[in-house]
Formats: structure tokens, sequence, C-alpha cells
């Protein structure tokens, strides 16, 4: 489905902030894969994603979609296509908007045709889904989000996202930022989602278990390269032992690196 083939990604060049944050990245993502991706501070796991939105342009290679030349299509346009979920749970919805007319909006993105304003049977519709992430919000249609708690809002963010139908979500650390037990809810919600609408996306996390235990590929990287990559039953088979031998094999890193490349969720 997305071919990235041979990109590079040179920030500064010529002066001396010049850093070679991607180095030459051959990547195939499939229909329905869900791929997570780890890498120590640095790595280039939210440049790389960058590339595949249209946030910026490769110095080097190109990015395909269905054999299509997307390389340099701006964000804008991919935006129609590529859904992006961030840390900060307030970036995806509007605070100053009710439940309803923020599920309005995102619904009209996906039906780009529906010239038709908000009516109690697209109420009823926009309630059956809010009942999937059991959170009691169907109930709270007309509230501001602006009351609504961070993992209320992340959960939204990414149920209004599946109904908008992308071809590929990029989860940035997208459970980061809330507290452990609404990050471990989201994080159900999200391989929920994903399984049941069929979603191709990649999801970075410092997590090395949910890394593991989440998704069918798995995508290591270091210093702008893709040094690892694993899918199906090796996959299934790893430990975060087993990962973080295979990091020293690949890298002979000290014990310091090691601990960014743990960092916990
Ligand atoms: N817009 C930019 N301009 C210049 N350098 C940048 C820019 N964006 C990223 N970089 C650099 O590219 C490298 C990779 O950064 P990136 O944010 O992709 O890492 P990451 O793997 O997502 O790290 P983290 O886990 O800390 O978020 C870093 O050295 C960073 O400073």
């Amino acid at each position: 489905m997305i071919q990235i083939k041979d990109v590079s990604m040179l920030f500064n060049p010529g002066t001396v902030n010049e850093n070679l944050a991607i180095r030459n990245i051959n990547l195939k993502i499939n229909e329905g894969d869900f791929i997570t991706v780890i890498g120590s501070n640095g790595a280039g796991k939210s440049t790389l994603f960058n590339l595949i939105a249209g946030t910026i342009t490769p110095s080097q290679g190109s990015i395909q979609l269905n054999q299509r030349d997307i390389t340099r299509e701006p964000e804008y346009k991919r935006a129609k296509y590529i859904g992006r979920i961030f840390q900060n749970p307030l970036l995806g919805t509007a605070s100053n908007m009710s439940l309803e007319d923020n599920m309005m909006i995102t619904y009209k993105k996906g039906f780009k045709w529906l010239r038709r304003s908000l009516n109690n049977r697209m109420r009823d519709y926009f309630k059956t889904e809010l009942v999937q992430l059991r959170m009691g919000l169907e109930n709270r249609m007309k509230e501001n989000l602006a009351m609504f708690s961070g993992g209320q809002r992340q959960a939204l963010t990414l149920l209004m996202m599946v109904l908008s139908k992308p071809d590929l979500i990029l989860l940035d650390e997208h459970t980061a930022a809330l507290d452990p037990k609404n990050a471990e809810i989201v994080l159900e919600l999200t391989d929920k989602f994903i399984k049941e609408y069929k979603l191709t996306s990649m999801m970075i996390t410092h997590n090395m278990s949910h890394a593991i235990e989440f998704g069918n590929r798995l995508l290591m990287m270091d210093k702008g390269e893709i040094i690892y990559e694993v899918q199906g039953e090796e996959k299934r088979n790893l430990t975060v032992e087993k990962l973080i031998d295979k990091f020293h094999q690949i890298r002979h890193t000290s014990f310091e690196n090691d601990r960014t490349l743990l960092a916990e969720d």
C-alpha cells in the first residue's frame, strides 16, 4: 500500500547543525498492517511519521501510496487519507465545541458528499458508536469537550478518526501523556478498532512490552535507520529481554543507551 524507497532526511544542510535524521530507509506498509515502532530518543521515529504524513519532504528518495507518488504532496492533502494522533490529548478535538458537533465535523470528512446537518438519526448513530468506548460519553453529547478528561478526549479522537476511514493511522506515542489506567484503556480500544475495522496503522511507543504485545510487525530504529524488523511467529515469541539482546547484537551499545530505549510510556 505505502512504499518508502531509499528515503533520507537531512536537516539544516551545510550548517553546523546539519543532521542526517533518516538514513536511506526502505519500508513497505501493507494493507492491514499494525506496525509498532520503537527506538531510543532521537532515533528518527517522529521524523519518519512526519515524512509519511507530509509534514516534511525527504531530502532523498520517494514515498508511494498504491503506486502513486506522494513524496511532494502537502500535508493537508494527505490528511484526507492519513490520520495522526499525537501525545497531547487536546490536539485531536475542538475544546470549545460540543461532542456531537465534533463528531459531525469528522463524519462529514469521511463522507465528503454529505451535506446534511446533524439530525436525530445521526445523533443515534453517534451514540451507538460512542457506547463502544464504555465511558458513558453517549449521554454527554451536548457538553463541550473542554469538560472531558485527557483519556476521554484521546479515546474520542481515536473513535472519530476510525469513523473517518483513513487509509493509514499514525499513532505518535498517543498514550504517553495519559495516566497508566487511561493509557491501558486507550491502547485496548486502539487494538480493538484496528482489528474490527481492519485498519492499517503504525504506532510509536517507548514501552517495549506494548510494542511486542500489539501489532503484527515491529520496527526498531536507531540513529535514523531501521536496525531490526520482525513479524509473525518470530514477533509472537519475542520478549523484552530478547529485544534488548537483539539491540546489543546489532549496535553493541552501553547500558546508558539502553535506558532511553527502555524508557516506559
Ligand atoms: N524540524 C527539525 N529540524 C531539525 N532537526 C530535527 C527536526 N525534527 C527532528 N530533528 C532531529 O532529528 C533527529 C530525530 O528526531 P525525532 O524526533 O524523529 O526522534 P524520535 O525517535 O521521535 O525521538 P523521541 O523518542 O525523543 O521523540 C533528532 O536529532 C532531532 O533533533
